[in-house]
């Protein structure tokens, strides 16, 4: 007996109406029924390929180039992130038609660059990492570098430029991820999957300014939110929905704090409260450009979750990220090998004084050995041509 609440009005407006009709409830009867959504594009049941056309299809020449990107998928229980993202056989989604366009991208691409792509697919399932190329390797923990770039220890990273291989990983560790069925969605996702991608491409002509530019490309299909009430979830389905709710509370935590850094409420944006914002960090408030796909129910039997959700990506339209090119110059190595070779010449020279010196001295009648000295300088002269070879 559900109504149609959520209506697309134009390419960038949504109208939700609220059902209540509760005209006694004084506290809302002054309110105007509907309420107005603003978005970069709106699309409604209709949708096909357009949305990863209008989302995410811009993203991969900038990943080429060597920025990061992040699309992620958000919204309640059943409201069809996982359809959006990974889609159907007959209806691939974003995960697939990225990857499509980013080989077609790399193949077609003009620049004499060597390129390699790495592909690593991980799922977290009750505040616990898994990675789904690699089931067998347990529970994943998350570690902190030097510059403070977050990395997962000992994650499986499959290197390939055939499309086709990498859509029979993704496929493969698809059917690792832990899938249940519930009142809401028959096949309720109760992780949260993070698929990466990163590009790195050289120059493959040697030189001493050689610059390497990676860039990386995550695609996220969180968990429902989900209410107990409305998904009857009891035992082991409940629990999962309470850590589901808490990373995405936590993500709702920092998206609020971030919709408000550097305006008047600015507060402090904590990541850490959850796997999911730590690993999300850079996507949400750092070096990526991000698109965040907000999923509804127009049904108004989800009329309250459909209000939460589209307050949040309203208030996410708020966050700026600051992106800039990964781009390492090799040529800080070449110049600590020139630096070597340098400290080596003076150290050649230095011992040719010695020997001289020794010589005279063995001519007065002294008696030096001075093959140590020379076994010296030929390890020397050796070193000298593998540096160079480098
Ligand atoms: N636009 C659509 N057209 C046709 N079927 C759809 C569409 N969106 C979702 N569905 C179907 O609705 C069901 C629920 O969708 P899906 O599993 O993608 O939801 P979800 O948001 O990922 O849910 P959960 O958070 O519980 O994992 C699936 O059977 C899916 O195939």
């Amino acid at each position: 007996g559900a109504t149609t609440v959520a209506h697309k009005i134009d390419r960038q407006m949504v109208v939700l109406m609220d059902p209540c009709e509760d005209s006694d409830n004084f506290l809302r009867s002054n309110r105007s029924r509907e309420k107005t959504y603003m978005f970069d594009v709106v699309f409604d049941y209709t949708a096909t390929q357009d949305v990863y056309v209008a989302t995410t299809k811009n993203l991969i020449d900038g990943v080429i180039a060597g920025y990061n990107a992040t699309v992620f998928a958000y919204g309640p229980t059943g409201a069809g992130k996982t359809y959006t993202m990974l889609g159907l056989d007959s209806e691939p989604g974003i995960y697939i038609r990225t990857l499509n366009d980013l080989f077609r991208a790399i193949e077609d691409s003009t620049e004499d660059l060597d390129c390699s792509v790495y592909m690593s697919y991980i799922e977290i399932y009750n505040e616990m990492i898994r990675d789904m190329l690699n089931p067998s390797s347990g529970y994943l923990e998350l570690r902190e570098d030097a510059k403070g770039e977050i990395r997962i220890a000992g994650i499986t990273e499959f290197s390939t430029c055939n499309a086709k291989e990498i859509m029979a990983l993704l496929t493969k560790g698809n059917k690792q991820r832990t899938q249940e069925s519930t009142a809401a969605n028959k096949t309720s996702s109760r992780s949260h999957a993070i698929l990466q991608v990163t590009v790195k491409q050289k120059s493959r002509v040697k030189d001493i300014n050689e610059e390497v530019r990676v860039g990386k490309l995550f695609m996220v299909d969180l968990a429902g939110t989900e209410r107990a009430s409305q998904t009857q979830n009891r035992g082991k389905r409940m629990k999962e929905g309470a850590h589901i709710n808490r990373s995405l509370l936590a993500l709702a935590n920092c998206i609020n704090a971030l919709s408000e850094k550097g305006g008047k409420g600015a507060q402090f944006v904590n990541y850490r409260d959850s796997k999911l914002t730590r690993l999300l960090k850079d996507a949400l408030g750092g070096n990526s450009r991000t698109v965040m796909i907000t999923h509804i129910s127009p049904a108004s039997s989800n009329f309250e979750e459909s209000r939460n959700t589209l307050v949040y990506a309203d208030k996410a339209k708020n966050i700026r990220t600051k992106v800039k090119r990964n781009l390492m110059n090799v040529s800080y190595h070449l110049a600590q090998y020139t630096r070597i070779i340098a400290d080596l010449r003076s150290e050649i020279d230095r011992l040719c004084a010695k020997i001289d010196q020794q010589s005279q001295e063995q001519q007065k009648g002294e008696k030096a050995d001075i093959r140590e000295i020379q076994g010296c300088v030929q390890f020397v002269c050796w070193y000298l041509g593998t540096v160079a070879d480098k």
